[in-house]
């Protein structure tokens, strides 16, 4: 029997309504395959900042740093929302992500056939999306220097800077490369290069990484058609590669693929330690949803399927991770849905159900 230890922090809004369905169908996989998962858990986001001051404490870190992986909820809200405020409920995965070193954001954006007929788009549009997004994650606008507000003679002023070194494009490229090479080999590079310097620089290190892959096929294309082609021939995407920020806006746009925030999942790799392992921070894209929160209407599938994809890519456990995403299938299959996913006639179902029905397909 293999032991883990797991950081949970449930954060803000519907962070901790679909942690508590992640951590169900983790106790069914526990169940049935015989693992003991060790969970601690820590205040983060904007429920620390009224706690303790700050949104996220050294000990968290220190908490992260000795667990085989961290599952975050989401955090904000209107509460800590005051554009002039020092302390930020976003500080939280912020921090954690350069804390921790990660440097890599898998955002996966697959379609199942049963929700085609729920997105906005035309489902032939939609036949045969599978891609992954893989965002850089710790470089870039969010945390270049620079960064500050100030006032002078012509009013308020303000700069974030945007920075790329060649080591930082080169190893989020690296992950794009290597992934695609399990896929279907083709690597779309998504930069600003025509008006950039780091878009330059970063189209210049994915063609250098890209030519340590022949077997792999790479393309470039600048961010805004990359936008308009995600809803114009998605299906024709396999790995993409791109900065913090172009990253972060892309994989809204992309959820509205799998049909809606509530569907995507996502893990955060930094280095891997020599034994092949490395901690990683499993986490839904979508916020804390504060239109939602308290009324049990939030869907639980991206933070469940963020969970598998900790059993996969931190845990090893691949057979479980499988387990609980065929579970997943099954329940969209069986046609439950919370409101985000239903379309007209359809069985709706409250957060914790979706929970339970898919813990109880394990
Ligand atoms: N990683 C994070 O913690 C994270 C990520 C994104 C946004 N945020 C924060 O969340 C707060 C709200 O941001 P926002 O409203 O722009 O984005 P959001 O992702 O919270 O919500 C956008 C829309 O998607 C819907 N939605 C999101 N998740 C859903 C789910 N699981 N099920 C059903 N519907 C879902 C919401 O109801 C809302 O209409 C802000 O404070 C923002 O900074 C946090
Ligand atoms: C909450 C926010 C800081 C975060 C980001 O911009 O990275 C979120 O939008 C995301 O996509 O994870
Ligand atoms: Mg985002």
């Amino acid at each position: 029997m293999a032991t883990f230890r797991i950081l949970v922090t449930p954060g803000d809004g519907i962070g901790p309504e679909v942690m508590e369905e992640a951590l169900k169908v983790l106790g069914r996989v526990q169940q049935r395959f015989g693992h003991e998962f060790l969970y601690e858990e820590e205040t983060i986001g904007g429920a620390a900042i009224d706690r303790y001051g700050v949104a996220l404490r050294p000990e968290t870190i220190a908490k992260a740093k000795a667990s085989h992986a961290v599952l975050f909820g989401a955090v904000g809200g209107p509460k800590w929302d005051d554009p002039r405020a020092s302390v930020r409920p976003e500080d939280a995965i912020l921090g954690m992500r350069k804390q921790l070193g990660l440097f890599a954001n898998l955002r996966p954006v697959r379609v199942s056939p049963e929700l085609i007929g729920e997105s906005t788009l035309k489902p032939e549009v939609l036949q045969g999306v599978d891609m992954v997004v893989i965002r850089e994650l710790t470089g870039g606008l969010y945390f270049g220097k620079p960064k500050r507000r100030w006032e002078n003679a012509e009013g308020r002023q303000a700069v974030d800077t945007l920075r790329y070194s060649e080591r930082e494009v080169a190893r989020v490229c690296h992950v794009a490369f290597q992934l695609a090479r399990q896929r279907r080999k083709k690597v779309t590079s998504v930069d600003k290069a025509n008006v950039l310097r780091t878009g330059q620089l970063w189209r210049e290190i994915a063609t250098e990484v890209g030519k340590q892959y022949p077997d792999v096929e790479l393309e470039h294309i600048l961010v805004d058609a990359c936008a308009m082609y995600l809803v114009r021939r998605p299906a024709s995407f396999d790995v993409i590669v791109t900065e913090n920020m172009f990253g972060d806006i892309l994989t809204d746009e992309a959820a509205m693929l799998a049909g809606s925030m509530g569907m995507m999942p996502s893990a955060s790799l930094g280095r891997q330690r020599k034994d092949g392992t490395g901690i990683g921070l499993y986490e839904p894209i979508h916020g804390s949803a504060p239109d939602i929160a308290g009324q049990g209407k939030a869907n639980p599938l991206a933070m469940i399927l963020s969970a598998a994809m900790m059993l996969r890519l931190s845990l090893g456990l691949e057979q479980e991770a499988k387990a609980v995403e065929d579970a997943v299938d099954a329940v969209i299959r069986e046609g439950l849905r919370t409101p985000d996913i239903a379309g007209p006639g359809a069985k709706v179902v409250d957060t914790r159900t979706m929970g339970s029905a898919v813990a109880e397909r394990i």
